[in-house]
């Protein structure tokens, strides 16, 4: 308990130090410690000890002041002599305890009014200058902890200041995500709205059965009764005491939606007379949700004006017994029939609705105070002016930006639903009824598809209603839902307030996807025609890239091929200058011969034999000796001179021809010197007798009566043996016979080269086929004891010239002798090989 200032300011004088170094009271204090005394009955109070102090004035009668007799002053004195010593000495003991009191009290701690337990010791006497120590003390500490409080309030102001900001921050953050979630999710939101109890429902002493935290803004407990409690979660919960500004502040973000270009529909559910008509239309000093929207609307339009231009147009309807009615219609033309649409975009539209453009806020009430006029109103016994429909107001915005030149077309729609009710409750008959059963029917179908919508069914059941055919894009759509479920607090509503907080539960599990921003058909049209319009460009692209990519498979594979092909090239450039250096190797080699040949030949006595006798190494041939010129030539014994001329000659008769080879030849055939034959690469001799010249002539005779009459063709590559080779097993076979002449031509092969190991067919036997045994039993026919007989190939390739040395052109009929045949055939060159051919018949001829 704090001691009282101002009894304890009353004795302010701070006790002295008598000169022993003991604190004795002021003689101010040695009265205040006389009044002390008198008020003994109560020590610890100060406020007794100041009153004490004014009794000062009125001090009590010593006994020497006393006019009584002398033996009574006498034993007065003595006692008040005695009275004084006792309080002398009490007073000194009194004053070394407060000494020592005030010193412990110091030492504990400046700061500090914990009281010592010295307190209790200090005599009476004392106890004045105890308190006013205390009290002194007491205000510097309170003086001193005020100066702290300043300083640390100084202090913490920013800090504190930075925390509330970041506080504040924190709940826009947690609130802006919450909602992005909910878009995201795709949930209708609801609001719950609670009014207050009615002055009637008061005056029948209902109670209230709803509670609600103004801390837990999303959370509303009903509790019907003591033992039941039920906690609702909604995205917000208004209470008795949230006026229409409170209500519409939460609702902003989402009427904001609608000039962003998303549809937006607000709704008022609940039972008869909880006040949707409140919240959504209002009264004129307390306007509702509608009015202050279109408010909101244009207030932006008013901010964004620079870069967007804005226009609004407003449609207002009702749907009345199942019927739907415009309430902007001036004429009230009851006999006009409206219906619900689908559009292109598909969304609902009532043909021949009336849109009136709005543009200004006064435009709005007029034409929403219009649309509340025409609207079906009646009395119940819940609600004196029961809406006996359901009030639906459109509002259209139309958007374009001005740099962009985007433009979109979103809607808006504010309902306000009739009230579902209890017949029995409402006690409404005839119309009334009717209406009311037409209302209970509409709000049923509108549970029904919320049902569906939040259970996922593959049918929602929309056109059951007009009212759910017309809020179909709004329940399920891409638009962004916000309802209000308005409930009684009253207790005699609590079965309906538990409905209609159920069927919101309900609907806030609905999850419809996210929200979709509106173009304006124009536009979509545009866009559609643009993106059927990329859509084909894409498909030719595709086109366009596949020919391209196939077309560089192929190009690719053709690089192959090409790289391949030069690396071929230069293989076989490499071998060819292989065999270039081989033959050069080999031409130095055979010069070296020659020359070692020639100096051999000069230093050695000449042959015995004469030269004509001998036949030359370089005729060993298949050729029979030429009878030209040449003959005779080598038949003669030529003399040193002419051997020295003959390359002299040589070189005259055949300019260009190697001298060397010719000459050198022709003296190595003269000497007994066994020479090596140089290898010639690709040389092919064929090793066979040849016939005399009569034998050839008759051959070439059968063959020719034998390829007039059979017509047979000779086969490109033929070989054959002339002569009357005896039949043999293969003639059975028809091979030979089938020849008119039953010419006997086998192929003897003599194995001078692999080459021609593969027989060709014979003659006159055109497409038939021949065993490998038959081939040998025509070899074997033909065999070595038939070597007397004449025969010889003529094959395609008779001559192989070395391919480093260039060779003369074969003249035609060239290694044929008779003269007659040379006369029938061509003989041609075919690369390294002479290819001979009857020049009648265009054939190969043997
Ligand atoms: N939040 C509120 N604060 C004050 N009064 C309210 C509130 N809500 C409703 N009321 C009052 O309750 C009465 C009934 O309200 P209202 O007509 O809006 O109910 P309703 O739900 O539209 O009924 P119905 O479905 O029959 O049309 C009105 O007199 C209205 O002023």
């Amino acid at each position: 308990m704090e001691p009282d200032p101002a009894a304890v300011g009353a004795s302010s004088s701070p006790p002295t130090a008598s000169p022993q170094g003991q604190l004795q009271p002021q003689p101010q204090d040695r009265d205040e410690c006389a009044a002390v005394e008198v008020e003994r009955a109560d020590p610890a109070s100060p406020d007794r000890c100041a009153a004490g102090g004014d009794q000062k004035s009125a001090p009590q009668p010593s006994p020497q002041q006393q006019p009584a007799g002398e033996d009574a002053a006498a034993s007065c004195e003595v006692d008040e002599e005695q009275q004084q010593k006792l309080e002398t000495e009490a007073v000194l003991e009194a004053g070394e305890t407060l000494r020592i009191f005030m010193e412990e009290f110091g030492d504990e701690g400046e700061n500090s009014l914990v009281l010592s337990p010295r307190l209790k010791e200090i005599a009476t006497p004392d106890r004045p200058a105890a308190l006013h120590f205390l009290g002194e003390k007491y205000n510097s500490l309170v003086e001193r902890y005020k100066q702290q409080v300043v300083k640390c309030a100084d202090e913490c102001a920013p800090r504190y200041d930075s925390l509330k900001k970041k506080y504040t921050d924190e709940c826009a953050e947690r609130k802006r995500l919450y909602n992005e979630l909910i878009e995201l999710r795709g949930n209708i939101r609801v609001f719950c709205r609670c009014r207050p109890l009615s002055s009637d429902e008061v005056t029948r002493g209902c109670s209230s059965v709803v509670e609600i935290n103004p801390s837990q803004e999303t959370e509303l407990q009903f509790v019907p009764s003591e033992k039941e409690r039920k906690v609702f979660k909604f995205d917000h919960v208004f209470g008795p005491e949230d006026d229409q500004e409170a209500v519409f502040s939460e609702t902003v973000p989402v009427v904001r939606s609608v000039m962003d270009g998303f549809n937006v529909c607000i709704f008022a559910y609940g039972q008869t007379g909880t006040g949707k008509t409140f919240t959504m239309e209002g009264v004129p000093e307390n306007r509702g949700v509608n009015y202050r929207a279109l408010e909101e609307l244009f207030t932006m339009s008013e901010e964004r004006k620079t870069s967007i231009a804005y226009t609004f147009s407003v449609s207002i309807l009702e749907v009345y017994n199942e019927k739907i009615r415009d309430l902007l219609d001036e004429s009230n033309d009851q006999s006009k029939r409206l219906d619900i649409k689908q559009s292109a975009d598909g969304t609902q539209e009532v043909p021949g609705l009336i849109e009136a453009p709005i543009y200004n806020i006064d435009g709005v009430w007029e034409k929403l105070k219009f649309g509340a006029r025409n609207r079906s109103v009646g009395s119940t016994n819940a609600n004196e002016l029961s809406s006996r429909s359901h009030s639906l107001v459109r509002v259209t915005v139309r958007s374009e930006h001005l740099v962009t030149g985007q433009r979109s077309r979103s809607h808006m729609w504010m309902v306000d639903l009739a009230g579902s009710e209890r017949v029995g409750k409402t006690g409404v008959e005839g119309d009334r009824l009717k209406e009311s059963q037409f209302i209970n029917k509409s709000l049923s179908a509108l549970g029904d598809v919320i049902s569906a919508l939040a259970s996922k069914n593959s049918h929602i059941p929309y056109r059951n209603s007009k009212l759910t055919h017309l809020l179909q894009s709004s329940l399920g759509g891409d638009c962004k839902t916000l309802m209000f479920v308005q409930i009684s607090p009253s207790s005699t509503d609590s079965g309906e307030t538990l409905c209609s907080l159920n069927f919101a539960s309900r609907v806030r599990s609905v999850e419809h996807g996210p929200a979709r921003k509106q173009a304006d058909p124009a536009e979509s049209l545009k866009f559609k025609q643009m993106s059927e319009k990329l859509r084909h460009e894409e498909k030719e692209n595709a086109q366009l890239n596949q020919s391209l990519q196939l077309m560089q498979l192929k190009y690719a594979s053709r690089e192959n091929v090409f790289r391949t092909l030069n690396e071929k090239v230069k293989d076989a450039e490499q071998a060819c200058k292989n065999y270039q250096q081989r033959i050069r190797e080999l031409e130095n080699e055979l010069g070296n011969e020659r020359k070692a040949a020639r100096d051999s030949s000069r230093s050695s006595r000449p042959p015995l034999v004469p030269m004509r006798q001998r036949q030359p190494q370089g005729r060993n041939n298949n050729y029979p000796p030429p009878s030209g010129p040449s003959r005779s030539r080598l038949s003669k014994a030529p003399t040193i001179q002419n051997k020295e001329n003959l390359p002299v000659m040589m070189n005259k008769a055949h300019p260009g021809a190697d001298n060397n080879a010719v000459g050198k030849a022709r003296r190595v055939s003269l000497t007994p010197v066994i020479r090596q034959i140089p290898i010639q690469p690709k040389r092919r001799s064929s090793m066979a007798i040849l016939p005399s010249v009569s034998e050839q002539l008759s051959v070439l005779n059968e063959k020719r009566a034998a390829s007039r009459l059979s017509h047979a063709h000779m086969p490109r590559r033929s070989v054959a043996a002339f002569g009357s080779i005896p039949p043999t097993p293969l003639a059975g076979c028809g091979t030979v016979d089938a020849t008119p002449d039953g010419a006997k031509l086998r192929r003897i092969d003599f194995g001078s080269s692999s080459k021609f190991t593969s027989p060709p067919p014979m003659l006159g036997v055109r497409n038939k086929m021949v065993t490998p045994q038959q081939k040998l039993g025509v070899a074997a026919a033909g065999g070595p004891g038939n070597t007397s007989k004449l025969c010889f190939s003529i094959q395609k390739r008779v001559l192989v010239s070395s391919p480093s040395r260039a060779k003369p052109s074969v003249p035609s009929g060239m290694g044929i002798f008779n003269q007659a045949l040379r006369e029938q055939v061509v003989v041609g060159r075919t690369g390294k090989a002479l290819r001979v051919v009857n020049k009648k018949r265009r054939q190969s001829v043997i």
